[in-house]
């Protein structure tokens, strides 16, 4: 028994996702800037190469999640619970969505972790400053790559957006949101669903795996395509709600969900891209190319997008997002 699929999916295992070598940009910043925004027009969704993130940082810091997923159950759950930072395990969120998934979500702030590992009552790690470090150096390198695919994205949007250190001025801030998750999905010998489709709120999502599949994306309703593992050590690149509001529509956000079929843990490191939360969110329909002349949405603050997603259902996207747009002009009455 499949758990949690509709029937009539259809899975596209042919499909060839984008590609960005990251050092392509190096010698044509302009040609990468283009293929950037049009997978983000596509796709809302990419892998970079050559990345750039230094090797023995990703796996100190996998080294760390592996360590504490290992861990007896009653030791990981004295890092919880997720309300909404710690330590989950199988509920996603605070509206009772499920998944076969554990995870920790950690705020990235430096101070946030420390207190985290020091003053709370949520005990992750025995020892605390090393895994302190890996968080610490994780997240700072995955920032600035986060920052380098905005600043591309930025040039290739051309110059009727605001300029590019708009959107890495946001990430930059000593008070942005972003969040790092580890999630754990536990082996397993049948289909089961490990995260519920959704997309990501924030602005952008870096993240990647152990190399055991099972991320899919959805390119429209019902059509998913399985995310191969890549031997090229990428990251996977999600276009989030914010970004899709900031470009009044001309992103698409991507609806990606996690299949668990295999006997290997899959384990996988998510660093969501967001702004302050009293950072206002506004969509820019004045580029040639945006194929909506008018906003769809208006102005927000990061933090009441965040709060939406708290009282939605993970699949909920549309609602949540309905919420934020512009009324409809009333139509105009029927002259007598
Ligand atoms: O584990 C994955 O590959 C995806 C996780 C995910 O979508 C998330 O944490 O938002
Ligand atoms: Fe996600």
């Amino acid at each position: 028994m499949v758990v949690g699929l509709r029937m009539e999916e259809k899975i596209r295992d042919d499909f060839q996702l984008p590609i960005i070598d990251l050092l392509s940009s190096k010698s044509n910043r302009s040609a990468t800037s283009k293929q950037i925004v049009k997978a983000c027009e596509e796709y809302g969704f990419f892998k970079v190469i050559n990345h750039g993130v230094p090797h023995h940082i990703i796996t100190q810091m996998e080294e760390e999640a592996h360590k504490f997923f290992s861990k007896p159950l009653s030791e990981k759950q004295r890092a919880g619970p997720a309300n909404p930072y710690g330590y989950g395990c199988k509920n996603i969120g605070l509206k009772g969505d499920m998944g076969e998934v554990e995870y920790l979500l950690l705020q990235t702030n430096p101070h946030f972790i420390t207190s985290l590992l020091h003053n709370s009552n949520k005990y992750i790690s025995q020892d605390s400053n090393n895994f302190r470090c890996a968080v610490i150096g994780y997240v700072e390198a995955v920032r600035e790559l986060a920052c380098e695919v905005l600043d591309l994205i930025g040039e290739g949007l051309g110059g009727a957006y605001p300029p590019s250190s708009h959107f890495t001025g946001l990430i930059r801030d000593v008070e942005s949101d972003c969040v790092l998750r580890l999630n754990h999905y536990p082996p397993c010998d049948d289909v089961r669903i490990g995260f519920g489709e959704h997309t990501d709120p924030q602005m952008l999502t870096l993240l990647r795996s152990n190399g055991v599949e099972g991320l899919e994306i959805s390119l429209e309703e019902g059509v998913w395509v399985p995310v191969k593992p890549h031997p090229e050590s990428a990251f996977c690149v999600n276009v989030g709600d914010v970004l899709k509001v900031m470009t009044n529509e001309r992103f698409v956000s991507v609806k990606h969900r996690v299949v668990m079929k295999s006997y290997k843990a899959r384990r996988s490191m998510a660093y969501f891209a967001a702004p302050p939360l009293d950072a206002t969110i506004t969509c820019n329909s004045h580029s040639h190319n945006n194929p909506n002349p008018n906003p769809i949405y208006r102005s927000f603050t990061w933090g009441e997008y965040k709060k939406a997603t708290y009282s939605c259902r993970l699949g909920d996207v549309t609602a949540r997002l309905n919420h934020f747009k512009m009324p409809l002009s009333p139509l105009p009455l029927p002259e007598d």
